[in-house]
Protein backbone atom coordinates (compact mmCIF):
# COMPACT_ATOMS: atom_id res chain seq x y z
CA UNK A 1 0.00 0.00 0.00
CA UNK A 2 1.52 3.55 -0.81
CA UNK A 3 -1.15 6.10 0.15
CA UNK A 4 -1.72 7.33 3.63
CA UNK A 5 -3.72 5.54 5.83
CA UNK A 6 -6.10 7.78 7.74
CA UNK A 7 -6.62 6.71 11.35
CA UNK A 8 -10.03 8.55 12.67
CA UNK A 9 -9.69 9.50 16.77
CA UNK A 10 -12.33 11.31 18.81
CA UNK A 11 -10.21 14.71 19.77
CA UNK A 12 -10.33 13.67 23.90
CA UNK A 13 -6.87 13.70 25.26
CA UNK A 14 -7.45 9.64 25.79
CA UNK A 15 -8.87 9.18 22.64
CA UNK A 16 -5.61 11.00 20.73
CA UNK A 17 -3.51 9.20 22.67
CA UNK A 18 -4.58 6.01 22.13
CA UNK A 19 -5.43 6.35 18.63
CA UNK A 20 -1.73 7.47 18.12
CA UNK A 21 -0.26 4.87 19.68
CA UNK A 22 -2.02 2.60 17.63
CA UNK A 23 -1.31 4.60 14.38
CA UNK A 24 2.60 4.43 15.79
CA UNK A 25 2.01 0.45 15.77
CA UNK A 26 0.06 0.30 12.40
CA UNK A 27 2.79 3.12 11.02
CA UNK A 28 5.82 0.26 11.83
CA UNK A 29 4.24 -3.32 11.26
CA UNK A 30 2.56 -2.86 8.85
CA UNK A 31 4.96 -0.30 6.58
CA UNK A 32 2.81 2.43 5.69
CA UNK A 33 2.55 6.32 6.20
CA UNK A 34 -0.74 7.29 8.91
CA UNK A 35 -2.42 10.33 9.81
CA UNK A 36 -4.47 10.73 12.57
CA UNK A 37 -7.53 12.53 11.88
CA UNK A 38 -10.02 14.40 14.43
CA UNK A 39 -13.53 13.22 14.14
CA UNK A 40 -16.17 15.11 16.21
CA UNK A 41 -18.90 13.04 17.99
CA UNK A 42 -22.24 14.04 19.78
CA UNK A 43 -20.62 12.93 22.85
CA UNK A 44 -17.45 15.47 23.04
CA UNK A 45 -19.86 18.40 22.05
CA UNK A 46 -22.72 17.87 24.65
CA UNK A 47 -22.36 17.78 28.49
CA UNK A 48 -26.00 16.33 28.45
CA UNK A 49 -26.02 13.10 30.48
CA UNK A 50 -24.55 10.04 28.16
CA UNK A 51 -28.29 8.36 28.56
CA UNK A 52 -29.96 10.66 26.51
CA UNK A 53 -27.42 10.74 23.57
CA UNK A 54 -28.40 7.42 23.24
CA UNK A 55 -25.43 6.23 25.91
CA UNK A 56 -22.17 5.54 24.58
CA UNK A 57 -22.84 4.62 21.50
CA UNK A 58 -22.72 8.00 20.35
CA UNK A 59 -18.77 8.13 20.39
CA UNK A 60 -18.94 4.95 18.01
CA UNK A 61 -21.14 5.86 15.55
CA UNK A 62 -19.59 9.51 14.23
CA UNK A 63 -16.19 7.63 14.15
CA UNK A 64 -18.03 4.70 12.16
CA UNK A 65 -19.68 7.13 9.97
CA UNK A 66 -16.67 8.16 8.68
CA UNK A 67 -15.32 5.36 8.24
CA UNK A 68 -18.41 4.68 5.87
CA UNK A 69 -17.95 8.01 3.91
CA UNK A 70 -14.32 7.31 2.98
CA UNK A 71 -13.22 10.32 5.63
CA UNK A 72 -10.92 7.82 7.43
CA UNK A 73 -9.58 4.36 6.69
CA UNK A 74 -9.34 3.03 10.13
CA UNK A 75 -11.27 3.62 13.31
CA UNK A 76 -9.85 3.42 16.77
CA UNK A 77 -12.30 2.96 20.28
CA UNK A 78 -12.26 2.30 23.68
CA UNK A 79 -13.79 -1.47 23.06
CA UNK A 80 -16.15 -1.05 26.18
CA UNK A 81 -18.20 1.95 24.41
CA UNK A 82 -18.78 -0.75 21.17
CA UNK A 83 -22.87 -1.38 21.33
CA UNK A 84 -22.71 -5.38 21.52
CA UNK A 85 -24.17 -5.77 18.05
CA UNK A 86 -22.52 -5.93 14.56
CA UNK A 87 -22.50 -3.02 12.14
CA UNK A 88 -23.47 -2.76 8.67
CA UNK A 89 -20.05 -2.82 6.27
CA UNK A 90 -17.61 -2.51 9.48
CA UNK A 91 -15.39 -5.16 10.50
CA UNK A 92 -13.45 -5.35 14.04
CA UNK A 93 -9.91 -5.72 12.15
CA UNK A 94 -8.03 -6.17 15.52
CA UNK A 95 -8.18 -6.63 19.27
CA UNK A 96 -4.75 -5.52 20.80
CA UNK A 97 -3.47 -6.82 23.94
CA UNK A 98 -5.10 -5.64 27.07
CA UNK A 99 -4.25 -3.24 29.50
CA UNK A 100 -5.24 -3.83 32.74
CA UNK A 101 -9.38 -3.93 33.06
CA UNK A 102 -9.46 -3.39 36.78
CA UNK A 103 -11.48 0.08 37.88
CA UNK A 104 -9.24 2.53 40.19
CA UNK A 105 -10.30 5.20 43.24
CA UNK A 106 -8.33 8.60 42.89
CA UNK A 107 -9.64 9.77 46.75
CA UNK A 108 -8.29 12.95 48.79
CA UNK A 109 -5.04 11.98 51.65
CA UNK A 110 -4.62 8.67 49.70
CA UNK A 111 -7.50 7.08 51.03
CA UNK A 112 -8.22 3.60 50.00
CA UNK A 113 -12.54 2.41 49.29
CA UNK A 114 -11.62 1.13 53.11
CA UNK A 115 -10.04 4.51 55.24
CA UNK A 116 -13.00 6.78 53.18
CA UNK A 117 -15.13 7.30 56.54
CA UNK A 118 -19.09 6.74 56.58
CA UNK A 119 -20.58 9.71 54.25
CA UNK A 120 -17.66 9.62 51.92
CA UNK A 121 -18.98 11.01 48.97
CA UNK A 122 -17.49 8.99 45.77
CA UNK A 123 -18.36 10.43 42.47
CA UNK A 124 -19.62 8.21 39.36
CA UNK A 125 -21.14 8.34 36.32
CA UNK A 126 -21.72 5.06 36.06
CA UNK A 127 -24.57 2.52 37.06
CA UNK A 128 -22.07 -0.51 37.25
CA UNK A 129 -19.69 1.36 39.78
CA UNK A 130 -22.48 2.91 41.59
CA UNK A 131 -24.14 -0.36 42.33
CA UNK A 132 -20.91 -1.93 42.82
CA UNK A 133 -19.75 0.97 45.62
CA UNK A 134 -23.42 0.47 47.39
CA UNK A 135 -23.22 -3.30 47.60
CA UNK A 136 -20.13 -2.76 49.38
CA UNK A 137 -21.88 -1.13 52.03
CA UNK A 138 -19.71 1.31 53.19
CA UNK A 139 -22.05 3.70 53.80
CA UNK A 140 -21.06 5.87 51.40
CA UNK A 141 -22.69 8.90 49.18
CA UNK A 142 -22.41 8.22 45.68
CA UNK A 143 -23.39 11.13 43.21
CA UNK A 144 -22.83 11.50 39.48
CA UNK A 145 -20.64 12.65 37.39
CA UNK A 146 -19.30 13.23 33.53
CA UNK A 147 -16.55 14.40 31.66
CA UNK A 148 -13.53 13.54 30.63
CA UNK A 149 -10.40 12.00 32.94
CA UNK A 150 -9.28 16.03 33.75
CA UNK A 151 -13.10 16.98 34.32
CA UNK A 152 -13.35 13.94 36.59
CA UNK A 153 -10.24 14.14 38.82
CA UNK A 154 -10.79 17.58 39.28
CA UNK A 155 -13.71 16.62 41.41
CA UNK A 156 -11.41 15.31 44.21
CA UNK A 157 -8.67 18.26 43.48
CA UNK A 158 -11.40 20.64 44.20
CA UNK A 159 -13.28 19.07 47.19
CA UNK A 160 -16.20 18.26 45.67
CA UNK A 161 -15.76 14.83 46.23
CA UNK A 162 -13.50 12.73 48.35
CA UNK A 163 -12.91 10.43 45.48
CA UNK A 164 -13.76 9.03 42.31
CA UNK A 165 -13.68 5.90 39.95
CA UNK A 166 -12.36 5.44 36.92
CA UNK A 167 -11.10 3.20 34.78
CA UNK A 168 -6.95 1.81 35.34
CA UNK A 169 -6.35 1.94 31.80
CA UNK A 170 -7.58 5.23 30.88
CA UNK A 171 -4.64 6.43 33.62
CA UNK A 172 -2.56 4.94 32.25
CA UNK A 173 -2.73 5.46 28.93
CA UNK A 174 -2.27 9.20 29.61
CA UNK A 175 0.48 8.45 32.11
CA UNK A 176 -1.15 9.35 35.42
CA UNK A 177 -1.43 6.32 37.28
CA UNK A 178 0.48 8.47 39.75
CA UNK A 179 -3.36 9.60 41.52
CA UNK A 180 -4.53 6.27 42.04
CA UNK A 181 -5.08 5.88 45.59
CA UNK A 182 -6.26 2.20 45.14
CA UNK A 183 -6.52 -0.62 42.54
CA UNK A 184 -10.06 -2.37 43.02
CA UNK A 185 -10.03 -5.99 43.40
CA UNK A 186 -12.28 -7.41 41.03
CA UNK A 187 -14.25 -9.20 43.92
CA UNK A 188 -15.38 -6.17 44.83
CA UNK A 189 -16.07 -4.35 41.27
CA UNK A 190 -16.00 -5.80 38.08
CA UNK A 191 -15.35 -3.91 35.30
CA UNK A 192 -17.37 -3.10 32.44
CA UNK A 193 -17.03 -5.92 29.71
CA UNK A 194 -14.44 -4.88 27.56
CA UNK A 195 -12.99 -2.54 29.74
CA UNK A 196 -8.86 -2.00 29.37
CA UNK A 197 -9.07 -3.13 25.46
CA UNK A 198 -9.05 -1.13 22.07
CA UNK A 199 -11.10 -1.65 18.85
CA UNK A 200 -9.76 -1.29 15.66
CA UNK A 201 -11.98 -0.92 12.73
CA UNK A 202 -11.96 -0.70 8.62
CA UNK A 203 -14.55 -0.74 6.18
CA UNK A 204 -15.62 -4.67 5.64
CA UNK A 205 -15.07 -4.33 2.09
CA UNK A 206 -10.99 -3.36 2.62
CA UNK A 207 -10.04 -7.24 3.22
CA UNK A 208 -6.97 -6.95 2.66
CA UNK A 209 -6.24 -4.22 5.02
CA UNK A 210 -8.75 -6.14 7.61
CA UNK A 211 -6.64 -8.79 7.30
CA UNK A 212 -3.42 -7.09 7.66
CA UNK A 213 -4.07 -4.96 10.93
CA UNK A 214 -5.21 -8.08 12.03
CA UNK A 215 -1.99 -10.15 11.40
CA UNK A 216 0.15 -7.10 12.96
CA UNK A 217 -2.09 -6.23 16.22
CA UNK A 218 -4.42 -8.16 17.18
CA UNK A 219 -4.58 -10.69 20.33
CA UNK A 220 -6.35 -13.51 19.87
CA UNK A 221 -6.31 -14.01 23.96
CA UNK A 222 -7.81 -10.79 24.39
CA UNK A 223 -10.28 -11.17 21.67
CA UNK A 224 -11.37 -13.72 23.09
CA UNK A 225 -12.12 -12.37 26.60
CA UNK A 226 -14.09 -9.74 25.33
CA UNK A 227 -15.65 -12.02 22.87
CA UNK A 228 -16.98 -13.73 26.15
CA UNK A 229 -17.52 -10.72 28.13
CA UNK A 230 -19.68 -9.21 25.74
CA UNK A 231 -21.93 -12.57 25.13
CA UNK A 232 -22.93 -11.55 28.62
CA UNK A 233 -24.32 -8.18 28.10
CA UNK A 234 -25.99 -9.27 24.28
CA UNK A 235 -27.74 -12.19 26.81
CA UNK A 236 -29.03 -9.89 29.40
CA UNK A 237 -30.01 -7.52 26.31
CA UNK A 238 -28.14 -4.93 28.80
CA UNK A 239 -26.62 -1.74 27.28
CA UNK A 240 -23.51 -0.22 28.09
CA UNK A 241 -24.29 1.89 31.02
CA UNK A 242 -26.16 -1.26 32.88
CA UNK A 243 -25.16 -2.34 36.16
CA UNK A 244 -23.86 -5.08 34.68
CA UNK A 245 -19.99 -5.95 35.24
CA UNK A 246 -17.65 -8.64 33.55
CA UNK A 247 -14.10 -10.36 33.69
CA UNK A 248 -13.08 -12.79 31.39
CA UNK A 249 -9.24 -13.95 32.16
CA UNK A 250 -7.78 -17.14 29.23
CA UNK A 251 -5.83 -19.49 31.78
CA UNK A 252 -3.35 -22.23 29.80
CA UNK A 253 -4.64 -25.47 30.82
CA UNK A 254 -2.81 -28.75 29.37
CA UNK A 255 -5.31 -29.17 26.85
CA UNK A 256 -5.04 -25.52 25.43
CA UNK A 257 -6.22 -22.47 26.80
CA UNK A 258 -9.52 -21.60 28.06
CA UNK A 259 -11.40 -18.83 29.42
CA UNK A 260 -12.71 -18.23 32.88
CA UNK A 261 -15.57 -15.67 33.53
CA UNK A 262 -17.15 -14.28 36.07
CA UNK A 263 -20.24 -11.47 35.69
CA UNK A 264 -22.44 -9.76 37.75
CA UNK A 265 -25.55 -7.81 37.54
CA UNK A 266 -27.23 -5.40 40.42
CA UNK A 267 -29.95 -3.36 41.67
CA UNK A 268 -29.32 -0.01 41.02
CA UNK A 269 -28.95 0.79 44.76
CA UNK A 270 -26.73 -2.26 45.33
CA UNK A 271 -29.35 -4.19 47.82
CA UNK A 272 -29.60 -7.55 45.24
CA UNK A 273 -26.54 -9.11 43.10
CA UNK A 274 -26.61 -11.47 40.86
CA UNK A 275 -23.61 -13.09 40.80
CA UNK A 276 -21.93 -16.23 38.59
CA UNK A 277 -18.75 -17.28 37.24
CA UNK A 278 -18.03 -20.01 33.75
CA UNK A 279 -15.31 -21.31 31.88
CA UNK A 280 -14.64 -23.53 28.51
CA UNK A 281 -12.34 -23.92 26.02
CA UNK A 282 -10.52 -20.48 24.34
CA UNK A 283 -12.54 -21.37 20.85
CA UNK A 284 -16.03 -21.39 22.91
CA UNK A 285 -15.78 -17.71 24.66
CA UNK A 286 -18.25 -16.40 22.86
CA UNK A 287 -20.88 -19.51 24.72
CA UNK A 288 -19.06 -19.11 27.74
CA UNK A 289 -20.65 -15.82 28.12
CA UNK A 290 -23.93 -16.69 26.82
CA UNK A 291 -24.39 -19.65 28.80
CA UNK A 292 -23.31 -17.64 31.90
CA UNK A 293 -25.86 -14.92 31.16
CA UNK A 294 -28.70 -17.63 30.52
CA UNK A 295 -28.16 -18.93 34.49
CA UNK A 296 -27.98 -15.20 35.41
CA UNK A 297 -31.79 -14.62 33.56
CA UNK A 298 -32.99 -17.55 35.16
CA UNK A 299 -32.20 -15.78 38.81
CA UNK A 300 -33.74 -12.85 37.47
CA UNK A 301 -31.64 -10.80 36.21
CA UNK A 302 -33.82 -9.28 33.46
CA UNK A 303 -35.82 -7.80 36.16
CA UNK A 304 -32.38 -6.13 37.77
CA UNK A 305 -31.52 -4.81 34.18
CA UNK A 306 -34.94 -3.57 32.86
CA UNK A 307 -36.24 -2.20 36.66
CA UNK A 308 -38.31 1.33 36.24
CA UNK A 309 -35.51 2.48 38.74
CA UNK A 310 -32.65 1.63 36.49
CA UNK A 311 -34.21 3.06 33.08
CA UNK A 312 -34.88 6.12 34.97
CA UNK A 313 -31.22 5.98 36.05
CA UNK A 314 -29.65 5.50 32.94
N1 LIG B 1 -16.67 5.36 30.17
C1 LIG B 1 -15.86 6.02 29.21
C2 LIG B 1 -14.57 5.33 28.95
N2 LIG B 1 -14.42 4.54 27.86
C3 LIG B 1 -13.14 4.03 27.87
C4 LIG B 1 -12.48 4.53 28.97
C5 LIG B 1 -11.05 4.27 29.26
C6 LIG B 1 -10.71 2.91 29.74
C7 LIG B 1 -10.94 1.77 28.81
O1 LIG B 1 -10.40 1.75 27.68
O2 LIG B 1 -11.64 0.84 29.21
C8 LIG B 1 -13.37 5.35 29.68
C9 LIG B 1 -13.08 6.10 30.92
C10 LIG B 1 -13.46 5.40 32.21
O3 LIG B 1 -14.33 4.52 32.23
O4 LIG B 1 -12.90 5.76 33.25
Amino acid sequence: MTQTLRIGTRASLLARTQSGQIADLIAERLGVEVELVDVTTEGDISRAPLHTLGGTGVFVSALRDALLDGRVDVAVHSLKDLPTGAAEGIALAAVPPREDPRDVLVARDGLTLGELPVGSVVATGSPRRASQLHALGLGLEIVGLRGNIDTRLGKVTSGAADGVVLARAGLSRINRLDVVTETIDPIQMLPAPGQGALAIECRAEDTTLEAQLREHLDDPFTRAAVEAERAVLRTLEAGCSAPVGALAEIVEEADGPEVWLRAVALAPDGSVDIRRSASGPLAEAAEVGNRLAAGMLEEGAAELIDSPARRQQS
